[in-house]
């Protein structure tokens, strides 16, 4: 069992004349990734490697400074978009069961104007890559609702405010520095699912496993040029099970490898507003905003990461 590798160059970005039939085989191609596992490669989605780098580049810059440089873009150190910020290592337990995570991460979650950043560069940077990750998000969408035989806008008119303060979709970027010594059971990033509708995965190396059927943990490579796409758990309320979001984990290296880390993870939420119901009309699970269903979940992962 393998994380299907889906060709996405007849709807890529800046593809403006896709026909019927193109769509209908990526909807095809899509449903059954997201109906069996839970998760696709997308190759050719028009964003490419270099524009990945760069933000790669950038972040690396920022994660390699002391401590008390990053300290002044710290998550909650903005009330209006508190998830937005640095997050320091092992503050986060996606696995409450485990130690916290070996992982740093900045969550660009915000433009305000009242956000402080660490350079004007990377404003720009993270600016234009959340923006090439909303836009694919979006088509990817699309792709989603024709799939399911609904209303092809039924997912996007939901996701209208990404990018503002009244919508949670965050473009998280992971360093996973060094590892020296680990306490008992830690993990780079330990198993969860993610919480909003979908989740776009772009890597730098190997290391991402995710929860086949069977319970095992298959590789989700690093593939050259190619996006990963998840489903998370707000979208498989709102499919009424349809699409699975599943379990995936970060393992530490083998010891004596002291190999670093790379990723950024655009996660799509719909707008805070926005009330999910099940989309095949059912009552499997009673309709909730957006908003409250995320809130409910990052206080969940936050006190545990505290208590
Ligand atoms: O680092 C990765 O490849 C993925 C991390 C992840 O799954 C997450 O932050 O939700
Ligand atoms: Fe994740």
């Amino acid at each position: 069992m393998s994380i299907p590798v889906v060709d996405f160059r007849s709807y890529s970005l800046g593809e403006k004349d896709v026909r019927a039939d193109q769509l209908q085989e990526l909807s095809g191609e899509l449903k059954q990734a997201f109906t069996e596992i839970g998760f696709v490669f997308l190759q050719n989605s028009g964003i490419t490697p270099e524009e990945v780098n760069k933000v790669m580049e950038i972040d690396k810059k920022f994660f390699l400074q002391p401590e008390g440089l990053k300290h002044p873009f710290s998550r909650q150190s903005f009330p209006k978009s508190p998830n937005h910020g640095w997050v320091s290592l092992e503050t986060e337990k996606l696995n409450p069961k485990r130690p916290g995570d070996l992982k740093e991460s900045f969550n660009t979650s915000s433009f305000h104007p009242d956000i402080k950043w660490p350079s004007a560069d990377f404003l720009e940077i993270h600016r234009s890559f959340f923006q090439r990750c909303k836009e694919l998000s979006l088509r990817v969408l699309r792709v989603m609702a024709l799939s399911l035989g609904l209303d092809p806008d039924v997912f996007i008119r939901a996701h209208a405010l990404i990018g503002t303060d009244e919508n949670k979709t965050t473009l998280r970027s992971l360093y996973y520095p060094p590892v020296k010594t680990a306490k008992e059971n830690q993990l780079r990033c330990g198993e969860h699912s993610d919480y909003g509708s979908i989740t776009l995965v772009f890597q730098g190396s190997d290391g991402l496993q995710v929860c086949a059927r069977s319970g095992e943990f298959i590789a989700a490579p690093a593939v050259s040029g190619a996006v990963l796409v998840n489903i998370a758990d707000l979208m498989q309320r709102w499919t009424a099970d349809r699409f699975i979001s599943v379990c995936h984990r970060v393992l530490l290296p083998p010891e004596g490898d002291s190999c670093t880390r790379q990723s950024l993870a655009f996660f799509v939420h719909p707008d805070d507003e926005a009330l999910i119901s099940c989309c095949d009309g059912s009552s499997k699970y009673p309709p909730i905003t957006a908003g409250d269903y995320v809130t409910q979940r990052f206080n969940e992962t936050y006190e545990q990461a505290e208590g």
